[in-house]
């Protein structure tokens, strides 16, 4: 699959979207090389794997403008970064417990003008601010994340979904998730991504309560 598949799948980019999604490929070679953050194996499928996976968020929640996403465990940009070239009007907080990652985010975002965006060297626990939502890809269980994250939660609401948590999650879930059997909401990415690597994928939504 090429960038063109993304540009299908979402038809309504601007060229100034499609011109920073094309532009994925050779950052993400070019500082992969230098800073492992995807499996070498696997760069070659950058935009199926990691910026097309990290898009079906978009396919489950339009955010409205102003709303502020805080990526955790972000490693190289997913899926935060291409969320953030989705959402130009949304602001993104990318934070990730290893340094060198974060720098492969924050190189990555510059290099595309994304002034959305800001990347820091910071563990989820140590995360003081709120947002309207929290993404992640691939960092922990949910019940590890759900109690890192509530304190993050803002009160205030600025989308018809209510704030909370949004993970791409693959495999079974069924013990991570029971917990929150009555209030999780899991959608199949196979539902709107046709290509089989998606199959037994899902978005996970879950709305916190924040603190008091
Ligand atoms: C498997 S990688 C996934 C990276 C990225 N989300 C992706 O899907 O490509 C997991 C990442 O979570 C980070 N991580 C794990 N625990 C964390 C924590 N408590 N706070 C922040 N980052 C954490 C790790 O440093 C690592 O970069």
């Amino acid at each position: 699959m090429d960038k063109l598949d993304i540009f299908n799948y979402f038809p309504d980019l601007t060229p100034r979207q499609k011109e920073q999604f094309g532009a994925l490929d050779a950052l993400y070679h070019e500082w992969n090389a230098k800073i492992n953050v995807i499996s070498r194996k696997d760069i070659d499928n950058l935009y199926l794997h990691h910026v097309l996976h990290s898009l079906a968020i978009a396919k489950v929640v339009s955010f409205r403008p102003g709303t502020t996403i805080l990526d955790i465990g972000t490693g190289g940009g997913f899926p935060g970064i291409p969320l953030a070239i989705m959402f130009p009007e949304c602001r993104f907080r990318l934070i990730d417990s290893i340094g060198k990652k974060v720098r492969v985010a924050t190189e990555v975002a510059h290099a595309i003008g994304l002034d959305n965006t800001e990347a820091f060297h910071r563990r989820g626990e140590e995360e003081k601010d709120k947002f309207d939502f929290v993404v992640s890809r691939a960092v922990m269980p949910m019940p590890d994340l759900v109690k890192i994250v509530r304190k993050n939660i803002s009160k205030s609401q600025h989308n018809a979904l209510p704030n909370g948590l949004i993970v791409l999650k693959g495999g079974t879930l069924e013990d991570e998730l029971r917990p929150y059997a009555k209030i999780v909401e899991r959608t199949d990415i196979s539902s709107f991504f046709s290509d089989e690597w998606f199959q037994g994928k899902q978005v996970i939504y879950l709305p916190i309560t924040p603190n008091k």
